[in-house]
Protein backbone atom coordinates (compact mmCIF):
# COMPACT_ATOMS: atom_id res chain seq x y z
CA UNK A 1 0.00 0.00 0.00
CA UNK A 2 1.28 3.15 -0.91
CA UNK A 3 1.07 6.67 1.06
CA UNK A 4 -0.54 9.17 -0.69
CA UNK A 5 0.34 12.48 -0.44
CA UNK A 6 -1.41 13.94 2.56
CA UNK A 7 -0.90 10.65 5.06
CA UNK A 8 3.09 11.29 4.02
CA UNK A 9 2.71 14.74 4.78
CA UNK A 10 1.12 13.82 8.20
CA UNK A 11 3.34 11.23 8.67
CA UNK A 12 6.34 13.94 8.24
CA UNK A 13 4.42 16.24 10.66
CA UNK A 14 4.71 13.90 12.95
CA UNK A 15 8.65 13.03 12.39
CA UNK A 16 9.13 16.67 13.05
CA UNK A 17 7.46 16.79 15.89
CA UNK A 18 9.55 14.31 17.54
CA UNK A 19 12.80 16.44 16.40
CA UNK A 20 13.41 13.19 13.50
CA UNK A 21 14.33 16.07 10.97
CA UNK A 22 15.98 13.82 8.48
CA UNK A 23 12.93 11.39 8.13
CA UNK A 24 10.64 13.97 8.22
CA UNK A 25 12.34 15.35 5.32
CA UNK A 26 12.17 12.57 3.66
CA UNK A 27 8.64 12.12 4.21
CA UNK A 28 7.94 15.93 2.79
CA UNK A 29 10.12 15.23 -0.28
CA UNK A 30 7.85 12.26 -0.77
CA UNK A 31 4.46 13.82 -0.66
CA UNK A 32 5.48 16.74 -3.01
CA UNK A 33 6.56 13.87 -5.34
CA UNK A 34 2.53 12.57 -5.16
CA UNK A 35 0.89 16.18 -4.93
CA UNK A 36 -2.10 16.04 -7.19
CA UNK A 37 -4.65 18.73 -7.73
CA UNK A 38 -6.97 16.48 -5.50
CA UNK A 39 -4.58 16.90 -2.62
CA UNK A 40 -5.24 18.93 0.42
CA UNK A 41 -1.96 19.75 1.46
CA UNK A 42 -0.36 22.39 -0.57
CA UNK A 43 2.87 22.76 -2.31
CA UNK A 44 3.68 25.89 -0.58
CA UNK A 45 3.18 23.89 3.08
CA UNK A 46 5.71 21.29 2.02
CA UNK A 47 8.18 23.47 0.96
CA UNK A 48 8.18 25.26 3.92
CA UNK A 49 8.62 22.31 5.84
CA UNK A 50 10.93 20.98 3.37
CA UNK A 51 13.27 24.40 4.17
CA UNK A 52 12.79 23.99 7.93
CA UNK A 53 13.63 20.63 8.53
CA UNK A 54 16.60 21.09 6.46
CA UNK A 55 17.46 24.03 8.68
CA UNK A 56 16.72 21.62 11.52
CA UNK A 57 19.23 18.92 10.64
CA UNK A 58 22.18 21.50 9.32
CA UNK A 59 22.08 21.75 6.10
CA UNK A 60 21.70 25.47 5.14
CA UNK A 61 21.94 25.37 1.42
CA UNK A 62 19.12 22.99 1.27
CA UNK A 63 17.01 25.28 3.69
CA UNK A 64 17.92 28.08 1.83
CA UNK A 65 16.57 25.85 -1.63
CA UNK A 66 13.82 24.99 -0.70
CA UNK A 67 12.89 28.47 0.74
CA UNK A 68 13.83 30.06 -2.54
CA UNK A 69 11.81 27.56 -4.28
CA UNK A 70 8.51 29.05 -1.53
CA UNK A 71 9.14 32.91 -2.40
CA UNK A 72 9.11 32.35 -5.99
CA UNK A 73 5.77 30.62 -5.54
CA UNK A 74 4.57 32.98 -3.19
CA UNK A 75 6.83 36.46 -3.24
CA UNK A 76 4.40 38.20 -0.53
CA UNK A 77 5.63 35.21 1.70
CA UNK A 78 7.36 37.38 4.77
CA UNK A 79 7.43 34.63 7.06
CA UNK A 80 9.58 33.02 4.67
CA UNK A 81 12.01 35.75 3.67
CA UNK A 82 12.69 36.54 7.51
CA UNK A 83 13.64 33.10 7.62
CA UNK A 84 15.82 33.20 4.27
CA UNK A 85 17.15 35.93 5.34
CA UNK A 86 18.46 34.06 8.35
CA UNK A 87 20.20 31.29 7.40
CA UNK A 88 22.10 33.30 4.11
CA UNK A 89 23.21 34.79 7.60
CA UNK A 90 24.18 31.31 8.59
CA UNK A 91 25.28 30.37 6.04
CA UNK A 92 27.98 32.48 5.41
CA UNK A 93 29.01 32.13 8.88
CA UNK A 94 28.99 27.95 8.62
CA UNK A 95 30.55 25.25 6.25
CA UNK A 96 29.08 21.88 7.55
CA UNK A 97 26.23 20.05 5.63
CA UNK A 98 25.32 16.92 6.58
CA UNK A 99 24.39 14.68 4.00
CA UNK A 100 20.72 13.77 3.85
CA UNK A 101 21.12 10.62 2.39
CA UNK A 102 23.37 9.11 5.41
CA UNK A 103 20.99 8.79 8.63
CA UNK A 104 22.84 9.34 11.86
CA UNK A 105 24.75 5.69 12.35
CA UNK A 106 23.36 5.61 15.63
CA UNK A 107 19.54 5.49 14.59
CA UNK A 108 20.46 3.63 11.37
CA UNK A 109 21.84 0.52 12.74
CA UNK A 110 18.75 0.05 15.18
CA UNK A 111 16.37 1.00 12.59
CA UNK A 112 17.76 -1.72 9.84
CA UNK A 113 17.93 -4.61 12.58
CA UNK A 114 14.36 -3.17 13.39
CA UNK A 115 13.52 -3.80 9.67
CA UNK A 116 15.20 -7.24 10.00
CA UNK A 117 18.25 -6.06 7.86
CA UNK A 118 21.48 -6.89 9.34
CA UNK A 119 21.35 -9.28 12.20
CA UNK A 120 24.76 -9.96 12.56
CA UNK A 121 24.58 -14.08 13.62
CA UNK A 122 24.53 -14.68 10.02
CA UNK A 123 28.10 -15.50 10.61
CA UNK A 124 29.88 -18.29 11.48
CA UNK A 125 29.84 -17.12 15.27
CA UNK A 126 25.90 -18.38 15.26
CA UNK A 127 27.12 -21.80 14.29
CA UNK A 128 29.02 -22.06 17.18
CA UNK A 129 26.20 -21.45 19.61
CA UNK A 130 24.01 -24.26 20.94
CA UNK A 131 20.75 -25.21 23.12
CA UNK A 132 19.80 -27.64 25.50
CA UNK A 133 17.93 -28.74 28.57
CA UNK A 134 18.57 -27.27 31.43
CA UNK A 135 17.64 -28.55 35.11
CA UNK A 136 19.17 -25.57 36.57
CA UNK A 137 22.45 -27.56 37.89
CA UNK A 138 20.15 -30.19 39.15
CA UNK A 139 17.18 -27.76 40.94
CA UNK A 140 14.76 -30.24 42.00
CA UNK A 141 12.00 -28.35 40.48
CA UNK A 142 13.49 -28.54 36.89
CA UNK A 143 14.15 -32.55 37.38
CA UNK A 144 11.24 -33.52 35.65
CA UNK A 145 10.55 -30.57 33.53
CA UNK A 146 13.50 -29.13 32.25
CA UNK A 147 14.08 -25.71 30.66
CA UNK A 148 14.56 -25.49 27.03
CA UNK A 149 17.92 -22.82 26.71
CA UNK A 150 19.19 -21.66 23.46
CA UNK A 151 21.83 -19.34 23.65
CA UNK A 152 21.17 -16.62 21.25
CA UNK A 153 24.28 -14.12 21.60
CA UNK A 154 27.34 -15.49 23.46
CA UNK A 155 28.89 -12.15 24.17
CA UNK A 156 26.87 -10.49 26.22
CA UNK A 157 25.19 -13.89 26.53
CA UNK A 158 21.68 -13.85 26.09
CA UNK A 159 19.81 -16.85 26.35
CA UNK A 160 16.01 -17.40 25.12
CA UNK A 161 13.98 -19.77 27.37
CA UNK A 162 11.46 -21.81 25.14
CA UNK A 163 8.22 -22.31 26.83
CA UNK A 164 8.69 -20.54 30.04
CA UNK A 165 5.21 -19.24 30.51
CA UNK A 166 1.90 -21.05 29.19
CA UNK A 167 -1.23 -19.67 26.89
CA UNK A 168 -3.04 -19.53 30.03
CA UNK A 169 -0.85 -18.06 32.34
CA UNK A 170 -0.81 -15.35 29.77
CA UNK A 171 -4.11 -15.12 29.72
CA UNK A 172 -4.50 -14.51 33.02
CA UNK A 173 -1.69 -12.04 33.14
CA UNK A 174 -3.45 -10.06 30.18
CA UNK A 175 -6.65 -9.67 31.58
CA UNK A 176 -5.57 -8.81 35.10
CA UNK A 177 -3.48 -5.94 33.64
CA UNK A 178 -5.71 -4.66 31.20
CA UNK A 179 -7.80 -2.44 33.35
CA UNK A 180 -4.82 -1.59 35.24
CA UNK A 181 -2.62 -0.09 32.66
CA UNK A 182 -1.36 2.92 32.27
CA UNK A 183 1.08 4.73 29.72
CA UNK A 184 4.95 3.71 30.55
CA UNK A 185 7.50 6.28 31.69
CA UNK A 186 11.00 6.22 31.44
CA UNK A 187 13.83 7.49 34.19
CA UNK A 188 15.06 10.77 33.59
CA UNK A 189 17.35 13.18 35.60
CA UNK A 190 15.65 11.55 38.50
CA UNK A 191 11.91 11.47 37.14
CA UNK A 192 9.84 9.16 35.95
CA UNK A 193 8.69 10.78 33.06
CA UNK A 194 6.20 10.57 29.91
CA UNK A 195 8.36 10.46 26.68
CA UNK A 196 7.82 9.84 23.09
CA UNK A 197 11.30 7.64 23.65
CA UNK A 198 8.82 4.91 25.07
CA UNK A 199 5.46 4.80 23.67
CA UNK A 200 3.81 1.43 25.75
CA UNK A 201 1.44 1.13 28.70
CA UNK A 202 1.87 -0.97 31.73
CA UNK A 203 1.61 -2.09 34.96
CA UNK A 204 3.10 -3.63 37.70
CA UNK A 205 1.76 -6.78 39.71
CA UNK A 206 2.24 -6.96 42.67
CA UNK A 207 0.91 -10.20 44.66
CA UNK A 208 -0.35 -11.86 41.90
CA UNK A 209 -0.80 -15.82 42.47
CA UNK A 210 0.40 -16.50 38.57
CA UNK A 211 3.19 -13.41 38.75
CA UNK A 212 4.69 -15.06 42.10
CA UNK A 213 4.83 -18.59 40.06
CA UNK A 214 6.41 -17.08 36.95
CA UNK A 215 8.95 -15.46 39.44
CA UNK A 216 9.56 -18.67 40.63
CA UNK A 217 10.03 -20.41 37.69
CA UNK A 218 12.52 -17.58 36.76
CA UNK A 219 14.49 -17.99 39.60
CA UNK A 220 14.63 -21.90 38.97
CA UNK A 221 15.86 -21.01 35.14
CA UNK A 222 18.32 -18.15 35.86
CA UNK A 223 19.56 -19.55 39.50
CA UNK A 224 19.14 -15.90 40.42
CA UNK A 225 17.38 -14.74 43.47
CA UNK A 226 14.08 -12.76 43.21
CA UNK A 227 14.15 -11.49 46.75
CA UNK A 228 15.32 -8.27 45.57
CA UNK A 229 13.62 -8.22 42.15
CA UNK A 230 11.09 -5.64 41.11
CA UNK A 231 7.42 -6.94 40.70
CA UNK A 232 6.67 -8.58 36.92
CA UNK A 233 6.17 -5.53 34.84
CA UNK A 234 3.12 -6.51 31.94
CA UNK A 235 3.67 -4.23 29.01
CA UNK A 236 1.31 -3.65 25.88
CA UNK A 237 2.60 -1.86 22.84
CA UNK A 238 0.42 -1.29 20.38
CA UNK A 239 0.84 0.08 16.27
CA UNK A 240 3.55 2.53 16.55
CA UNK A 241 4.52 1.34 20.22
CA UNK A 242 8.25 1.27 21.13
CA UNK A 243 10.63 1.81 23.59
CA UNK A 244 13.92 3.24 22.10
CA UNK A 245 17.68 2.03 22.44
CA UNK A 246 18.17 2.51 26.25
CA UNK A 247 19.79 0.26 29.15
CA UNK A 248 17.95 -1.23 31.73
CA UNK A 249 20.33 -0.52 34.55
CA UNK A 250 20.02 2.50 36.32
CA UNK A 251 23.48 3.22 37.44
CA UNK A 252 22.33 4.04 40.95
CA UNK A 253 25.28 2.61 42.24
CA UNK A 254 24.09 0.14 44.30
CA UNK A 255 21.78 -2.39 44.19
CA UNK A 256 20.89 -2.00 40.26
CA UNK A 257 19.10 -3.94 37.83
CA UNK A 258 22.19 -6.77 37.67
CA UNK A 259 19.91 -8.55 35.01
CA UNK A 260 16.40 -8.59 32.54
CA UNK A 261 14.10 -11.28 31.86
CA UNK A 262 11.80 -10.44 28.91
CA UNK A 263 9.02 -12.46 28.60
CA UNK A 264 7.04 -12.33 25.28
CA UNK A 265 3.09 -12.91 25.70
CA UNK A 266 2.49 -12.49 22.38
CA UNK A 267 3.79 -13.49 18.84
CA UNK A 268 3.96 -10.01 16.70
CA UNK A 269 2.57 -9.52 12.73
CA UNK A 270 5.45 -7.26 12.00
CA UNK A 271 8.26 -5.12 13.87
CA UNK A 272 8.18 -5.45 17.41
CA UNK A 273 11.67 -7.01 17.76
CA UNK A 274 13.91 -6.56 20.65
CA UNK A 275 17.47 -5.18 19.06
CA UNK A 276 20.67 -4.83 20.39
CA UNK A 277 22.19 -2.07 17.90
CA UNK A 278 26.23 -2.15 19.19
CA UNK A 279 25.95 -5.75 19.26
CA UNK A 280 23.99 -6.46 15.58
CA UNK A 281 21.23 -8.68 17.72
CA UNK A 282 17.95 -8.48 17.25
CA UNK A 283 15.17 -11.04 19.03
CA UNK A 284 11.87 -11.64 17.63
CA UNK A 285 8.97 -11.89 20.29
CA UNK A 286 7.76 -15.50 20.16
CA UNK A 287 4.46 -16.19 22.35
CA UNK A 288 5.95 -18.30 25.59
CA UNK A 289 9.23 -17.65 24.89
CA UNK A 290 11.58 -15.13 26.96
CA UNK A 291 15.33 -13.58 26.95
CA UNK A 292 17.74 -13.10 29.86
CA UNK A 293 20.72 -11.57 29.88
CA UNK A 294 22.68 -9.57 32.35
CA UNK A 295 23.07 -5.77 32.06
CA UNK A 296 26.32 -5.90 34.57
CA UNK A 297 29.87 -7.22 33.90
CA UNK A 298 30.20 -9.37 37.31
CA UNK A 299 32.66 -6.24 38.77
CA UNK A 300 29.44 -4.61 38.88
CA UNK A 301 30.10 -2.09 35.99
CA UNK A 302 27.10 -1.71 33.03
CA UNK A 303 27.35 -3.42 30.38
CA UNK A 304 27.50 -1.00 27.43
CA UNK A 305 26.52 -3.93 24.89
CA UNK A 306 23.75 -4.40 26.66
CA UNK A 307 21.76 -1.42 25.04
CA UNK A 308 18.55 -2.29 23.45
CA UNK A 309 15.10 -1.45 22.04
CA UNK A 310 12.00 -2.90 21.47
CA UNK A 311 11.11 -1.65 17.51
CA UNK A 312 8.09 -0.27 16.93
CA UNK A 313 4.69 -2.56 16.31
CA UNK A 314 3.87 -2.79 12.77
CA UNK A 315 1.40 -5.13 12.40
CA UNK A 316 -0.57 -6.68 15.38
CA UNK A 317 0.01 -5.86 19.38
CA UNK A 318 3.31 -6.86 21.65
CA UNK A 319 3.06 -8.11 24.78
CA UNK A 320 5.50 -8.48 26.89
CA UNK A 321 6.37 -8.77 31.05
CA UNK A 322 9.66 -7.91 32.52
CA UNK A 323 10.95 -8.89 35.42
CA UNK A 324 14.37 -6.67 36.20
CA UNK A 325 16.80 -8.78 38.93
CA UNK A 326 18.63 -6.81 41.63
CA UNK A 327 22.50 -7.03 42.28
CA UNK A 328 21.41 -7.93 46.17
CA UNK A 329 21.10 -11.45 46.74
CA UNK A 330 23.30 -12.65 44.07
CA UNK A 331 26.32 -12.14 45.63
CA UNK A 332 26.63 -15.95 46.21
CA UNK A 333 24.45 -17.10 42.99
CA UNK A 334 26.46 -14.81 40.30
CA UNK A 335 29.73 -13.94 42.40
CA UNK A 336 31.40 -10.30 41.56
CA UNK A 337 34.55 -10.80 39.91
CA UNK A 338 37.94 -9.58 40.94
CA UNK A 339 39.13 -8.51 37.52
CA UNK A 340 38.60 -5.10 36.71
CA UNK A 341 37.98 -6.78 33.36
CA UNK A 342 35.04 -9.43 33.76
O1 LIG B 1 9.69 -4.64 24.39
C1 LIG B 1 10.86 -4.96 24.21
O2 LIG B 1 11.20 -5.73 23.31
C2 LIG B 1 11.91 -4.38 25.08
C3 LIG B 1 11.37 -3.80 26.33
C4 LIG B 1 12.41 -3.16 27.16
O3 LIG B 1 13.53 -3.05 26.78
C5 LIG B 1 12.10 -2.63 28.49
O4 LIG B 1 10.92 -2.61 28.86
O5 LIG B 1 13.02 -2.24 29.20
FE1 LIG C 1 14.84 -2.46 28.34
Amino acid sequence: MALNADEAYHVGLVAYNEDKFQHAFLWFLYSLDRLTQYSVTTKQQLLRHLSLSSYQFGNLPMAIYFGQQLLNLDPTNDDIKVLLDLYRRLRFQRTSNPDILRLSNESSKYETLCRGEVDERTSKRQRALSCRYSTGGGNPRLMYSPVKEEVEWDEPRIIRYHDIISDREIEILKNISRPLLSRSKVYQDGWDTVSQDRVSQSVFLQDDPVATRVSQRIADATGLSMETAESLLVQNYGIGGRFEPHYDALETGVNDRIATFLIYMSDVGMGGATVFPDIGVATKPKKGSAVFWYNLHKNGELDLNTRHAGCPVLVGNKWVANKWIHEFGQEFKRPCSLSEWE
